[in-house]
């Protein structure tokens, strides 16, 4: 039962004048309720949640929170499909689930799915990169962002961090311009009028929303148009206090409910309520593209990506890397029950080594032979076809599968240590689908496709040698890494790395070689704009910022950086030396240095570049 509006009023004028009897000192006070508000009241009653009210003084005294905390139970009861009576009740049998220890997998035996394995570079690699870009002026994007960070204990919001502090362009930034550039290049392929603008929805919540749209604001969408952002804001879950799903009261507040975010799962019910999906159905959308807050690495990986969801037709593609048994990242599974139904689904990663255990794998969540677990791994990276989601989302409002991880206090499981509250995950989307839905996955290599920014240096700095840091260190380093590699494979001589310790974590340090968006979007962008031999030595820089710049026969020891508008051809030639730019070692601790630049453990001392700017339209070849 949803109670709406008219639903409530209905309840408040039922007869049974006495259905508050039970609850004196909710009674002394109806006379000051709204119809709006007994509805609610006799809700919450038949829910088994009377202590809500048993503290409530006469009334004249409180009034005030009496009145804001039946506004704080209607937004909860509007924001949650099938509204609090739902919720309740869903709590309520997960809660008893989980005091029965009863495994959400109880009759399915995991086994390792088959999916599409792609090599970066290789002919069907490039193929598949082209068809991404073809599709992407069909596509819109959906940025989650409404967490908060915990682990990584970043005091602002993680789209704001640099992906790379060589430019200091943040999250946010590198997302939009890398979706404008697509954009661009999308229309560019497409033969005719083209005047695509992909939308891009973020997810933001109470913790996020205001600095995400302000970072936005200020710095004028990052060149996308206003028009073409939406913020969704996703509301948080009532925390619930017990077994029987009664819901906890804040401890310095009597008539405030406590709240804790839902999970990123809440995405499926904003996007259909809010009806932004009717409006890209309308406007000839085909696929819906999901991501999270701060993977630089993963825009790497679209094109490519859209290119096996359009060719083989899936309905879900989630994108995956080879896993490291109990890296914290869920395994791809195909699960078979006992009666015949099978699904390829996210086994999140603390439900993995259970799931694993209980079904005759003995040692749980271990690498095989490869060094790998032998599930991939989910980075969260969905890619939905718009028309059998919407269609799907209809008949399900977006409700997505839920769970309860309650800390009990003991054994017993009779009491919580603090409260807790039902959750939900966006990649568990694919768990209500009927068997017919397409749905597959995508393997990319980790050093193409992922390195999110997670963990904060310290414990970053105890996760074992040769397991992904998933730090602010090594999502820099990924960058460069990534980079100096493409650049390699399209047969640049880039130097090899060498090893440093920054916070604590070993890691390479390849040459630092960004570039913008526009530059390169795919293997194919990085090749043509090289000409001629090239070489780029460890120590270097190279800032490639503009569309038409090529590299022909330079060689590179120091710092380069080369900025030009579209209307500007460069080509760059001959030998670039100077003293460059070092990475000079910080301490995470030292409180001088500003947060987003101490927790990488290095600052960029910039002693000597050569810096080129052409600002008129032209062809243009530098050569020192
Ligand atoms: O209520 C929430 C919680 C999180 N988020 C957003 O969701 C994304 C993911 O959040 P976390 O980084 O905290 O996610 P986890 O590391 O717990 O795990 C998720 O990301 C991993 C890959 O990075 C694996 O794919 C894993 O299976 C998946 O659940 C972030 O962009 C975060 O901002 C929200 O929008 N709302």
């Amino acid at each position: 039962m949803a109670c709406t509006a008219e639903k409530l009023a209905e309840l408040s004028l039922a007869g049974d004048e006495d259905w508050a009897a039970g609850v004196p000192n909710l009674q002394k006070n109806l006379r000051i309720l709204s119809a709006e508000e007994i509805g609610l009241a006799k809700m919450l009653l038949h829910e088994g949640q009377k202590h809500l009210f048993e503290h409530w003084p006469e009334p004249g005294v409180g009034d005030e929170g009496k009145k804001s905390f039946f506004d704080q139970i209607s937004r909860l009861n509007s924001s949650y499909p099938g509204g609090l009576v739902s919720y309740i009740e869903n709590a309520k049998r997960l809660l008893t689930d989980s005091k029965a220890g009863k495994n959400p997998y109880d009759g399915f035996t995991p086994s390792v799915p088959s999916g599409e394995v792609l090599t970066f570079a290789d002919d069907n690699f490039i193929m598949l990169e082209e068809a991404g870009i073809k599709e992407a002026r069909k596509a819109a994007f959906v940025l989650v962002a409404g967490g908060l960070g915990e682990r990584l204990g970043y005091k602002g919001i993680k789209l704001a961090l640099p992906v790379e502090t060589t430019t200091g362009r943040c999250f946010i930034q590198h997302y939009i311009e890398t979706i404008l550039a697509m954009q661009e290049a999308s229309c560019r392929l497409a033969e005719g009028q083209c005047q695509v603008e992909i939308p891009l929805v973020i997810m933001t919540s109470d913790d996020t929303h205001a600095p995400t749209l302000k970072l936005l604001e200020s710095n004028n969408y990052f060149g996308m148009k206003s028009t073409q952002v939406t913020l969704l804001k996703q509301e948080k879950v009532a925390c619930l206090a017990d077994n029987d799903a009664r819901l906890a009261l804040d401890p310095n507040d009597k008539y405030k409910i406590q709240t804790k975010p839902h999970g990123h799962g809440d995405v499926h019910a904003l996007l259909y309520s809010s009806g932004v999906l009717n409006i890209w159905q309308r406007a000839g959308i085909r696929w819906v593209l999901f991501f999270q807050d701060t993977n630089g690495l993963l825009f790497k990986a679209i094109p490519a990506s859209l290119g096996v969801s359009s060719t083989k037709g899936y309905h879900v593609n989630s994108l995956a890397v080879p896993r490291k048994a109990k890296e914290a990242i869920g395994g791809i599974t195909k699960l078979t029950h006992a009666d015949g139904r099978s699904m390829v689904i996210n086994v999140e990663y603390n439900q993995l080594d259970p799931l694993l255990r209980a079904s005759g794998h003995a040692d749980g969540d271990v690498n095989c032979e490869t060094g790998f677990s032998p599930f991939p791994g989910n980075i969260n990276q969905l890619i939905l076809e718009l028309d059998p989601y919407i269609e799907e989302l209809r008949r399900t409002k977006g409700a997505i599968s839920e769970f309860v991880n309650p800390k009990y206090t003991d054994s017993t499981k009779t009491s919580f240590k603090s409260s807790t509250r039902l959750e939900c995950m966006m990649q568990d989307y694919p768990k209500s689908l009927s068997p017919l839905a397409r749905v597959g996955f995508t393997v990319m290599d980790t050093w193409l496709a992922y390195a999110p920014v997670k963990n904060n240096p310290e414990d970053a700095a105890k996760i074992p040698k040769g397991n992904p840091y998933h730090s602010a260190t090594s999502g820099e380093m990924a960058i460069y890494r990534a980079n100096s590699r493409i650049l390699k494979k399209a047969g640049v001589r880039i130097a090899d790395p060498i090893i440093d310790v920054f916070n604590g974590q070993e890691v390479e340090v390849w040459s630092r070689i960004t570039w913008s968006p526009k530059w390169a979007l795919t293997f194919n962008d990085v090749k043509r704009k090289l000409k001629d031999e090239c070489s780029v030595s460890q120590r270097s820089t190279l800032v490639l910022n503009g569309q038409n710049v090529f590299l022909d026969n330079l060689s590179l020891d120091g710092t380069l950086i080369v900025n030009s508008i579209d209307e500007a051809e460069v080509r760059l030639m001959g030998s670039v030396q100077n003293k460059g730019w070092s990475l000079e070692h910080v301490d995470h601790k030292d409180n001088s240095i500003p947060e987003e630049i101490r927790i990488r453990g290095f600052k960029i001392q910039k002693v000597e570049q050569l810096e080129l700017n052409y600002v008129e339209a032209g062809n243009f070849s530098f050569k020192p």
